[in-house]
Parts: C-alpha cells; sequence; structure tokens
C-alpha cells in the first residue's frame, strides 16, 4: 500500500519509529522498496555522492527533476520527498513554481532548508506537502561546513532559535521536519513538543525516524561521518569484484562458452565458404 502522509504522523502517535534513506535512483529505489522503507528523501546530497559536485550550491532544478523522475518509475508505496535545491526558493513565488515541477516529476512532498514561514505558507495554500530542515543547512552553511563547526544547537541562544523555529513551521503548516546535526536532547525536545514526525541525521534515538545518506550506510564514501556508521563495505567489495573481472578478460577466461551464442554448423560452413570467395581469413 502507498504511504501516506497519515501513515508517517500515524507512525509517530503510535511510537513506531520511521525508516528514510536517500536514494539517487531506479536500481537502489527498487531494492529500498523490496525492503519496504517508509521514505526517500532525494536529497540535494545527489550533487556531491553522485555527480561530483563540489558543494550543494552546485545543484540544479534540472538536476533534481531528472533523479525524481528515475527514481518515481521505481516507486511503489515509498513516501517520496524531493530537496528544493539552492537559489530555488527564494522568494514565495519562486518556491511554489519550482516545488510544483518537482511533484509533477513525482515527488510526494518538497523539501527546503529554514525556517522560512513565508515560503512555508505559499507552498502549503497551493497544497504542496512540505518537509522542513533545520539544524545544519548544508546549502546555506557552506562557510561553517568549511570552519568544521559542524553541529548546530549548542548553546543556549541557538537552542532556543532552533526550538522556536520548529514550533512555528509546525503552526504554520509543516507537514514533516528533519533535524541535522543538532544535540540528542535538543532533538528529544523539539520531538516531544510538536505533532509533526521528525527525522533526525546526527541528532540522535530520540527523533520519530532517522535518516542516512545510502553511501554512507552501504560504504560507497571514502569518508567517515561520526553519525554514520558504515555497515557494510561496498566499495571493497566492488572492488574485489571489478579485480577478479578484469583478470578473467586478461587470461581469456571471460566470457567462456556459456556466455556465448552459438551458431550451427550448417550455417558456419556456408559464412565460411562465403568468405574464403571474398579472401577473407575465416
Ligand atoms: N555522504 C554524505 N553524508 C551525509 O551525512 C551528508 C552528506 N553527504 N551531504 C549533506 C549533509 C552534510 N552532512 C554533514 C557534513 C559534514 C559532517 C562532518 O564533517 N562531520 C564531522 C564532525 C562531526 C561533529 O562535529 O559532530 C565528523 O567527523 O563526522 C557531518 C554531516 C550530512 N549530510
Ligand atoms: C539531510 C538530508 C537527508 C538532505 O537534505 C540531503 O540528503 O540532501
Ligand atoms: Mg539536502
Amino acid at each position: 500500500m502507498k504511504k501516506t502522509i497519515s501513515y508517517l504522523h500515524a507512525k509517530k502517535h503510535n511510537r513506531q519509529k520511521i525508516s528514510v534513506l536517500t536514494s539517487y535512483d531506479y536500481p537502489t529505489t527498487k531494492i529500498l522498496e523490496e525492503v519496504g522503507v517508509d521514505m526517500i528523501i532525494l536529497g540535494d546530497s545527489v550533487g556531491t555522492n553522485m555527480l561530483g559536485y563540489q558543494d550543494e550550491t552546485e545543484v540544479t532544478l534540472e538536476d533534481m527533476i531528472h533523479h525524481t523522475k528515475a527514481v518515481c518509475r521505481a516507486i511503489e508505496n515509498i513516501f517520496l520527498v524531493t530537496d528544493l535545491p539552492y537559489n530555488t526558493y527564494q522568494t514565495p513565488g519562486m518556491a511554489v513554481e519550482n516545488a510544483r515541477k518537482i511533484t509533477a516529476a513525482g515527488a510526494d512532498a518538497v523539501k527546503f532548508e529554514g525556517g522560512r514561514i513565508d515560503i512555508l505558507q505559499a507552498l502549503k495554500s497551493e497544497g504542496i506537502l512540505v518537509m522542513c530542515h533545520l539544524g545544519l543547512n548544508p546549502q546555506h552553511d557552506q562557510d561553517r561546513m568549511r570552519s568544521g563547526k559542524i553541529s548546530k544547537g549548542k548553546q543556549f541562544s541557538e537552542a532556543i532559535e532552533l526550538i522556536q523555529a520548529a514550533k512555528n513551521l509546525e503552526s504554520a503548516g509543516a507537514d514533516l521536519l528533519i533535524l541535522e546535526k543538532i544535540p540528542g536532547k535538543l532533538a528529544k525536545i523539539i520531538t516531544g513538543n510538536v505533532n509533526i514526525p521528525t527525522i533526525g541525521i546526527g541528532a540522535g534515538k530520540d527523533c520519530d525516524g532517522q535518516v542516512l545518506i545510502i553511501h554512507d550506510l552501504l560504504g560507497l564514501n571514502d569518508k567517515k561521518y561520526k553519525h554514520a556508521p558504515r555497515y557494510f563495505d561496498m566499495k571493497s567489495m566492488v572492488k574485489d569484484v571489478i579485480g577478479r573481472y578484469q583478470d578473467e578478460v586478461a587470461e581469456g577466461i571471460f566470457p567462456a562458452l556459456e556466455h556465448t551464442n552459438i551458431i550451427k554448423e550448417s550455417e558456419l560452413s556456408l559464412v565460411q565458404a562465403w568468405c574464403m570467395e571474398h579472401e577473407m581469413d575465416i
């Protein structure tokens, strides 16, 4: 059954955890469907993790639409949230126009960074489902990320700002909230004081759900983050397999007869005779 926003809200109220991963492509989404995760966030992290960009500010609306369409070809039941990328929601009008393109490509909801109530209200007045994103906001915190000051809300004033932003976004109609790189105890307070599901990344165990970048989970990245355990070492396994393939090609072991089509002897003789008539090697 297709997972809806009410299904996700019911999970919060029944204290059942919501499992979320990023996905950016068709085959990965197929796997997530077969396992039955609740939600996919097609993040603008597609830029650094899939497209080789330097940072989030390079990601375009066209990138997000292209990947949303690919993911949607595999979606059956999972709830899909796509990021509005950098510089696509400076005004409420722009946010609506661009969010419409993302939902037209198949996303169930859009996500944007920060606490802009005017943006949220404009999206809600168009009937668009919205996930808000508080804490570390990679699109807008590039300097902070370069300086290594990654987490948000460690001091009183910043913590209160985050609590108030969460309450204000909830009041203005946010459907979902993502909390990125904030102290676990602060995420617990926010989660306990809003009626919308909170999904945490580097925000401790008390959020209503958890999200990880799938590359971190599978071990496709060289970089190892504190918040993201490597459940699997996919990169080294893939390297082993590719090395074996390369050796088998070099040694003439691959392809074997079983991988190869056969021509009937009678047809082959005709081909060989024709080649000889045309003075070709056989
Ligand atoms: N592959 C990947 N994984 C992520 O978790 C992730 C992305 N990409 N791209 C978008 C944002 C950016 N995020 C980030 C980026 C940097 C750190 C980082 O540098 N963490 C350090 C310091 C931790 C700390 O101060 O608490 C670390 O050692 O993990 C963490 C999350 C989370 N998101
Ligand atoms: C934190 C998340 C899920 C995100 O915004 C991204 O992957 O871009
Ligand atoms: Mg993002």
